[in-house]
């Protein structure tokens, strides 16, 4: 059972109470007078952020993908060759220390394409400085992986005429927030938390299997589950996994398939799941189904990592893990040579 003076102990630094204000810091962040750019006659736009910020580079994707603009992600060093003088480039990192993202950045400021970089401040904030590279400063709340939200609403106010992306649309998703809060927080501790249901049902490797469009979701959902509750995760693409992952069922298994839905899924999609299913119950294979609740991608996608970042918390809390600090991840930074960048 979950009591507040547990949540408090576990997490010592409560992470928790961030995720209960995450309404109210997206509405914040989208109503705050960020400066806004504008950038004519963009047919590319390439994402660039590792981990949380690689997440906010999906989302964009996935809202983006019925749109005339190509989207690129990148989650590494590299940039495409195909970046040109009609290409935008975001790079994000909350921090604004992470190399990878750094090194991006470097490389698209030496090329003749738009460039606009945001974060926290760090080695970001002083590179864009120096360079007279667009920077928009929005403040690290808690941890990188915490501050997605107010990244994220901050990035839709900042490049509002840039992106096609309807206004109704981001006020639609801010009021599911809110509604989807009621549920989920650390207020209501009982059963009837999906949020809780859910961690309490993990006890081995969960699999999360995803429609295409809830790619962003599935992996925050499992970064989360890492970073957090410090456990293994898996994701995959339920259309690929057809083609291949479902054989694994074959032989007997610790791990736990989750089946994340679309309420507006593509019919063949839809078509797949139901037959899963069916294959599981076959089998005698225990699964849960997440669904999203209906509206536009992006309130479908946020309410969604939002009820599933509390997943990470609370199984972090029954398993008594402290989810903030990520000593591997410090101990591979403290191992790598930052020197030119
Ligand atoms: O957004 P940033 O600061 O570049 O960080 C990227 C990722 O860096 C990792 O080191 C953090 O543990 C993640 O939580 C984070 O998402």
């Amino acid at each position: 059972m979950l009591d507040v003076a547990t949540m408090d102990k576990v997490d010592a630094r409560g992470m928790y109470k961030i995720y209960d204000s995450w309404p109210e810091i997206a509405r914040k962040s989208y109503e705050s007078n960020h400066e806004p750019v504008d950038f004519h006659d963009i047919d590319h736009i390439v994402f660039a952020g590792m981990g949380g910020s690689g997440t906010i580079g999906d989302l964009f994707s996935s809202i983006l993908s019925k749109s005339d603009i190509h989207v690129s992600l990148i989650k590494g060093y590299l940039l495409p060759k195909t970046v040109d003088k009609n290409t935008l480039v975001i790079t994000t990192s909350i921090s604004g220390n992470t190399s990878e993202t750094l090194t991006v950045l470097d490389s698209a400021a030496k090329l003749d394409c738009r460039l606009i970089a945001f974060s926290s401040g760090g080695k970001m904030e002083d590179m864009c400085k120096k360079n007279q590279i667009k920077f928009r400063k929005i403040p690290l709340i808690h941890s990188p992986r915490t501050s997605l939200v107010s990244f994220t609403y901050s990035i839709l106010k900042t490049l509002n005429s840039a992106l096609p992306i309807k206004k109704n649309d981001i006020v639609e998703s801010l009021d599911e927030l809110d509604i989807m809060k009621k549920q989920i927080f650390s207020h209501n501790l009982s059963d009837s938390n999906p949020s809780i249901n859910l961690a309490n049902w993990i006890s081995g490797i969960p699999i999360i299997y995803y429609p295409h469009g809830l790619q962003s979701t599935a992996t925050r959902f499992k970064s989360s589950l890492q970073e957090n509750a410090k456990i293994h995760a898996i994701t995959e693409d339920i259309i690929e996994a057809c083609h291949n992952g479902m054989v694994s069922w074959e032989k007997p298994s610790t791990v736990q398939p989750i089946l994340l839905q679309g309420k507006d899924d593509y019919i063949k999609t839809k078509e797949r799941f139901d037959i899963i299913k069916e294959f599981f119950m076959k089998k005698d294979i225990d699964f849960k189904e997440i669904h999203s609740v209906s509206g536009n991608i992006l309130t479908k996608i946020i309410s969604l990592i939002y009820m599933l970042d509390y997943v990470s918390i609370y199984k972090a809390v029954l398993s008594k893990t402290d989810p903030s600090p990520v000593l591997p991840i410090d101990y591979i930074k403290s191992r790598l040579d930052t020197n030119n960048i």
